[in-house]
């Protein structure tokens, strides 16, 4: 097919041209469509004449013209998700134009010498090919810093994106292993090509899938794969990965779990579809959120954007996979962070701010889903579609702003109708669309979100923006009170998430909280924040310092430009060595509990309860003994007396008993919420979360199911998802918790039942899913006690609810951090303890000491001994 190439034909320039052209399409000075029209232009005129050519690259002088052509070949190849037209312009260039173009050796350089090299390597793989005619190639050489990144061409010089200079991983990988390969070769047919990809991604994929399975062929064929790595061509796309499990979802994106076929390395690659994306007009959103990530790649605490790229349907973003997931379900998981913790992944944030503000990057949606965790559970940084990156004077703009609207709110509260401010609050342009969603943006339908960015700043404006009402950029929790009041942006709005967020990570949860939005903008405006008994003193001196109404009060806020010496000085960080924070290891993820472990705040936690008699009687002994015998009953005076009926669980009823057992808790008020199972056993426990305890109505019922009600409202609150993972460990007569594989739920039984809930709940857990899947309570007792089980098997239960939560929660099939792991709590018992001082049976009394020490002797007892022996010593 012959086609004219305008541009091509008509330039006649000198190898100064060819080198500004170079230039040009490797720093983005061209514009992104006159480097593509240029490269396609080229590369098709280059195709055009390829048959009729020789392999000789001993051939005549180039021409400028030609010189240009392959320069614009190599900017083909830089295609980057902002232009989706250069990814079409990629078009096919064989070794054969090359020897047609006439190009001289020594002009070409290196890249004479690679093509030689890359001729042999395409005789040993003619085979492949089937047509007979050799691949041509580019060199690392010319286009190096064209293709290694294509996504990095519009930031200027790519290589600092990632490590030793190089813009991708897999110019890092093709570079660690010193040739300077081919990046990009083209058979003579399109359809070859495509074979030659799918075979080499076939034995990839072979090859990883090897490697995942241990296969002895891995290692064998790794030179294979090198020698396939070749036909890779440079730009990727999604065929350049094995995607995997799926992640996450966002709004408008799906992100999956991904191996680079090429390099093997995982990743993690959102895909956002383009439908969704100008559906819900975010378009904005999406070009900062790629902005900022190139900003922030590459310095440590912050997810990576190895690369972009898009499909007819899709836009790809290559991350950093973050394999331990996020901060949230941590938190969640363990109701709260001891103050080690805390204090380390705090003061990582303060680090992660300083990093942001420097660069002039506010993030503005710091929360704990969008921070992650790495495999050593450091923090990595994600989500920046809210960011703003303010330009210096932007910043000085706004600290003058912030002052006048201090000045002005201070006298006449009503002005909040600043229709002038650089706000937030901005409809999006009908006009902004993705620069690279080809011809699909009459998608449009109103409901814009917010939007502002520094997109904004550098683009003309095409109409005069209004401001929003009733839309704010962040997450209700955590936005700060000028952002809500649409007052001007600066750092310290991120200084008031980390205030949120450390109160968070201390009490488990937000400071600001309401059923509704509009409530919980109430609570942040007037500041109104409780510290729960228990919140250690220090960081709530900091948090009381981060969460000030006026962000120029803030803690920081009048700090040197991105170094919080006042934050990182305050008593709260007091131990931190902030130069090494990120090499070291972090603390375990260890609960935050005071009411259930040695904290003079909390006497009254520990107080046994009224009815308990001193000693240990009859009841308690066959309580704790017979959890080890796996004697069901459920509490009530004449417990012991079941107990010792060890034929049947007490919960396996037949079908006439449950009908007569529902006959008669018709009457009861709580029957309206277990939906016509039986109720088993009910009782009012309150139910921590953090350092929050709320007051609720337990049902556990043949379903099985435990239900949790509001007793005031008389609202089902919700339920601990019942599965064969559920396991239940008492702390003490008290207080007992329901690990379950997301979350563990602190309970307390303010009537001293804890015992008796957790041989329920085994019971009813043992008739539902067999005997395997129930922890046993002897090891629950023992854990209770703090005193080590030698029981393997109890161990071995034990460790599974280990409080200590790293591995259980990450998504990974990765070993959890060694300290933190069950296996680093046995070894060490004594640092555990230390580290995690629950569930030691402290009585305020002597007479309930005796008491206390009696049930955990009896209790470790129980655990130790063999099941005969323990047998044997309850009936004794
Ligand atoms: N690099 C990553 N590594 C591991 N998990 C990730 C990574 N990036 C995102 N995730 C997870 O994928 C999920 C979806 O992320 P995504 O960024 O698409 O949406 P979001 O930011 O949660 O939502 P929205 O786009 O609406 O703001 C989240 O749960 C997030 O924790």
């Amino acid at each position: 097919m012959e086609v004219v190439c305008p541009i091509a034909m008509q330039n006649n320039g000198t190898q100064q041209q060819q080198q500004s052209v170079e230039t040009s399409a490797t720093t983005g000075g061209q514009s992104p469509a006159t480097c593509v029209s240029i490269a396609t232009a080229a590369a098709v005129v280059v195709a055009s004449s390829s048959s009729n050519n020789s392999n000789n690259i001993e051939t005549p002088p180039t021409t400028p013209q030609q010189q240009s052509n392959i320069a614009a070949v190599a900017a083909a190849t830089t295609a980057t998700m902002p232009a989706m037209p250069k990814e079409k312009a990629t078009t096919a260039v064989s070794f054969n134009n090359f020897a047609e173009l006439g190009l001289k050796k020594e002009r070409l350089g290196v890249m004479a010498t690679t093509m030689t090299r890359m001729q042999k390597q395409q005789q040993q793989q003619q085979q492949t090919c089937g047509c007979g005619a050799a691949s041509a190639v580019t060199t690392t050489t010319t286009t190096s810093t064209t293709t290694e990144n294509n996504n990095n061409s519009r930031y200027g010089n790519s290589n600092r994106y990632l490590p030793n200079g190089h813009t991708s991983p897999l110019a890092a990988a093709l570079a660690s292993n010193s040739s300077p390969l081919p990046i990009y070769t083209m058979c003579c047919s399109q359809q070859e090509l495509h074979q030659q990809q799918l075979r080499a991604q076939s034995q990839n994929t072979k090859l990883y899938i090897d490697a995942m399975m241990g296969s002895p062929s891995s290692s064998r064929n790794t030179s294979a794969a090198t020698a396939v790595e070749p036909l890779t061509p440079p730009k990727k796309s999604a065929d350049d990965y094995i995607f995997g499990r799926y992640i996450g979802e966002g709004s408008f994106s799906m992100v999956y779990l991904a191996v680079d076929v090429h390099t093997r390395r995982e990743y993690a690659i959102k895909v956002c579809e383009k439908r969704l994306i100008l559906r819900e007009r975010k378009q904005d959103y999406i070009k900062r959120e790629r902005e900022v990530m190139h900003m922030m790649t590459n310095v440590p605490g912050f997810v990576n954007l190895s690369c972009t790229f898009q499909d007819q349907r899709s836009l790809y973003f290559v991350m950093t996979y973050a394999k331990k997931g996020d901060l949230l379900p941590y938190i969640n998981k363990v109701g709260s962070f001891d103050v080690a913790c805390t204090r380390h992944y705090a003061a990582e944030l303060v680090l992660a701010c300083e990093q942001m503000h420097r660069r002039n990057v506010v993030h503005r949606d710091l929360k704990p889903e969008n921070i992650l965790l790495d495999e050593d559970m450091h923090m990595l940084i994600a989500d920046f579609g809210s960011a703003k990156v303010m330009t210096p004077k932007e910043r000085t703009e706004a600290a003058s702003q912030l002052s006048d609207r201090g000045r002005r709110r201070r006298s006449a509260r009503s002005s909040d109708d600043d229709e002038d401010s650089e706000d937030l609050y901005y409809d999006l342009d009908d006009q902004d669309d993705l620069d690279d969603v080809d011809g699909e943006s009459n998608d449009d339908v109103d409901g814009g979100d917010e939007v502002d960015s520094a997109y904004h700043s550098c683009m003309p404006r095409r109409r005069q923006r209004r401001p929003r009402r009733g839309s704010f950029v962040g997450t209700a929790q955590y936005v700060s009170p000028e952002v809500l009041q649409n007052g001007p942006i600066t750092p310290a709005a991120d200084l008031w998430a980390l205030g949120c967020i450390v109160y968070q990570m201390i009490s488990g949860l937000p400071p600001f909280r309401g059923s509704n939005d509009y409530v919980i903008f109430k609570e942040i405006l007037s500041c109104g924040v409780d510290f729960p008994q228990g919140f250690d003193k220090d960081a709530e001196d900091l948090v009381k310092c981060l969460l000030k109404v006026d962000p120029r009060e803030r803690l920081g806020a009048q700090d040197e430009f991105g170094y919080y010496e006042s934050i990182r000085s305050h008593p709260f960080f007091a131990g931190i060595q902030w130069r090494t924070l990120r090499q070291q290891t972090p603390p375990p993820i260890y609960p935050y509990l005071p009411g259930v472990c040695k904290d003079e705040d909390f006497p009254s936690s520990f107080s046994v309860p009224g009815d308990l008699e001193p000693g240990l009687d009859e009841r308690q002994i066959t309580r704790l003994l017979g959890m080890e015998l796996g004697v069901g009953s459920v509490g009530g005076s004449d417990s012991a007396a079941q107990k010792t009926a060890k034929t049947k669980n007490s919960f396996d009823l037949s079908d006439a008993e449950k009908m007569q057992r529902r006959q008669a808790q018709k009457t009861d008020k709580w029957h309206v919420f277990a939906d016509d199972e039986v109720i088993l056993k009910k009782g009012f426990v309150n139910k921590r979360k953090g350092l929050f305890a709320r007051k609720r109505m337990l049902l556990l019922t043949t379903g099985p199911r435990l239900i949790y009600i509001d007793p005031v409202q008389m609202i089902k609150k919700g339920e601990i998802p019942w599965s064969p993972e559920l396991r239940v460990e008492a702390k003490n007569f008290k207080i007992f918790f329901v690990y379950t594989p997301n979350r563990t739920y602190y309970l307390d039984d303010p009537e001293g039942y804890a015992l008796d809930w957790v041989e329920a709940i085994e019971n009813m857990s043992k008739l539902s899913y067999g005997s395997a899947a129930t922890a046993t309570s002897a090891s629950a007792s023992a854990s209770a006690s703090s005193l080590p089980a030698t029981s393997s098997s109890n161990r071995s239960n034990s460790s599974s609810s280990s409080l200590a939560i790293v591995a259980s929660i990450a998504n990974s099939n990765s070993s959890a951090s060694s300290n933190c792991s069950p296996t680093a709590r046995r070894n060490s018992p004594a640092a555990c303890r230390q580290q995690m001082p629950l569930g030691s049976l402290t009585a305020p009394t002597a007479a309930s000491t005796t008491t206390a020490t009696l049930a955990v002797t009896s209790a470790s007892a129980a655990a130790a001994a063999t099941t005969t022996h323990a047998k044997k010593t309850a009936s004794n």
